[in-house]
């Protein structure tokens, strides 16, 4: 059975930080409230969109419905503002799929961000399969996205990897029995969670790839 290389989205391959933080604080500003130092939001990323609006709105936890509809618009349309490859990313991807993985990207941001991000920076044909959040009733620490990205690559968790920088793709990767790649030079937190390879920048990812 082949195997897969599943990366996460935010942290992992785009650094997406600015636009994240422009979506919050258009919002944080139509409910009245002065905008977050976006270094602050940075840290409130990885664990879906409905965890991030109520960590950056703590002002107003009652209103999460509605911070969710006006970050929908805002985040909505500054995509791509500023979200970029890591450099070095597109590199790796294409190590990792020189040496027979199928690519998918397995995130907690919804699909409707997802999609257009991976479309306007040109890869989102590397991937087998998308699973972003909503795709199942679980996120990660969950497995199950990373098991359903399995199931849609045809793959198998023998052999297979997870790149992520957050400690909820450790844990899903070792609950989904994957190999598991820590992304250092991204935003998440790794916890304690153990990894089996950990990597500072992309190149150091298409190295290891390479020698595989
Ligand atoms: O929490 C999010 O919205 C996205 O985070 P991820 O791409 O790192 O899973
Ligand atoms: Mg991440």
């Amino acid at each position: 059975m082949p195997s897969a290389f599943l990366f996460d989205l935010d942290g992992t391959l785009v650094d997406s930080r600015a636009d994240l933080a422009t979506g919050v604080n258009l919002t944080r500003v139509d409910l009245g409230l002065p905008p977050l130092d976006p270094a602050q939001v940075a840290g409130f990323v990885g664990d879906g969109v409905r965890k991030l609006l109520t960590r950056s709105l703590p002002e107003c936890p009652g209103r999460l419905e509605e911070a969710l509809e006006l970050n929908r618009g805002h985040y909505g349309r500054h995509l791509l503002d500023a979200t970029r490859l890591y450099p070095g990313a597109g590199a790796a991807l294409e190590a990792v799929r020189a040496k027979g993985f199928r690519l998918a990207v397995v995130t907690n941001k919804p699909r409707e961000f997802t999609l257009p991000i991976l479309e306007g920076l040109g890869i989102l044909d590397l991937f087998t399969a998308v699973v972003a959040g909503g795709d199942c009733p679980s996120l990660k620490p969950d497995p199950e996205p990373l098991l359903l990205a399995l199931e849609r690559c045809a793959c198998g968790p023998e052999g297979s990897w997870i790149a992520g920088d957050h400690h909820t793709d450790l844990e899903a990767g070792r609950r989904a029995g994957l190999k598991r790649c820590l992304c250092r030079y991204g935003f998440g937190t790794p916890g304690a969670e153990a990894w089996d390879l950990a990597v500072a920048d992309p190149g150091e990812l298409a190295s290891f790839a390479s020698a595989l």
